[in-house]
């Protein structure tokens, strides 16, 4: 039994081995988004400035975590980093076990298109779309079309509560409404990261609740991981940790 074992447990190794250096699953990190020394350094009229110093950041799986800190602090770059769209001068990203600063750029095309939920603080809807027709162009890049995309569209909409908002433009849409058909659309193909930049910022103190009260439900009946770069204090005690930013180090 003792040899099996001991068989099994070089298999297991081997294959992590293999998967690391050829998927850059990385079996040995436990957090959801992990950032790792990550540095920012841009070159600006003959200057260098470092954006991002050192920063060291875990994020377990199911929690909701807020990113708080002054103008300037860096909050947007680091988000932007940790959502492969930037890619950071120093450290290591990985992303639910995955290095993402190791991937190509289709690679991390695909990776983001499959894992990552973005909203942002504008809603970002095309006006000239219905509610659900925005959520179902969602859905067409993703692959899935016609009937089944108007069905999950729909069941989209109805998660977050404007299953009889569907055929309304935006501009017939609160700004509450439309932050939460913009969060419908986040959720297209079950991403298992949300990351949102000033979700509540152009909302009322209601409103911000309620969309923070649908990210957190995310979360925790969902086991997403939720995280939020914002200003606004009205929603801090929905998080599960609050990290601030200055000066390009996370505190
Ligand atoms: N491409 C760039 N070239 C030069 N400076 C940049 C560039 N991108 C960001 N910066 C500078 O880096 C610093 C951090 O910017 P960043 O947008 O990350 O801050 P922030 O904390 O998100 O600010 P805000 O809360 O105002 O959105 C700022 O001083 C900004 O001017």
């Amino acid at each position: 039994m003792t040899k099996e074992f001991e068989e099994m447990a070089d298999y297991k190794k081997k294959f992590e081995k293999f998967a690391q250096s050829k998927y850059q699953i990385n079996f040995t990190t436990r957090g959801a988004i992990i950032a790792k020394n990550v540095g920012m350094v841009i070159n600006s009229k003959q200057q260098q400035l470092q954006i991002l110093k050192k920063v060291y950041w875990e994020i377990q799986k199911g929690d909701i975590e807020i990113l708080m800190g002054p103008s300037g602090s860096g909050k947007t770059t680091l988000l932007s980093i940790l959502a492969g769209l930037l890619t950071p001068t120093a450290g290591n990203v990985y992303l639910l076990g995955q290095e993402i600063t190791r991937m190509s750029r289709t690679q991390l095309a695909k990776f983001r298109r499959q894992n990552i939920g973005f909203i942002f603080q504008d809603f970002n809807l095309f006006p000239a779309l219905t509610a659900i027709e925005n959520i179902e162009t969602a859905l067409n890049v993703k692959g899935i079309r016609g009937r089944s995309a108007r069905k999950e569209a729909q069941a989209l909409l109805e998660q977050v509560g404007l299953a009889d908002k569907a055929k309304l433009l935006p501009r017939d849409l609160s700004g509450g409404q439309k932050q939460r058909v913009a969060i419908a659309r986040a959720l297209t193909g079950s991403p298992q990261i949300i990351m949102a930049d000033e979700p509540t910022a152009a909302l009322d103190s209601h409103s911000g609740h309620l969309v923070m009260e649908l990210l957190r439900g995310l979360a925790k009946e969902q086991g997403c991981t939720v995280l939020i770069v914002t200003h606004d204090p009205r929603i801090l005690d929905l998080a599960d940790r609050v990290a601030h930013m200055e000066d390009g180090v996370l505190k």
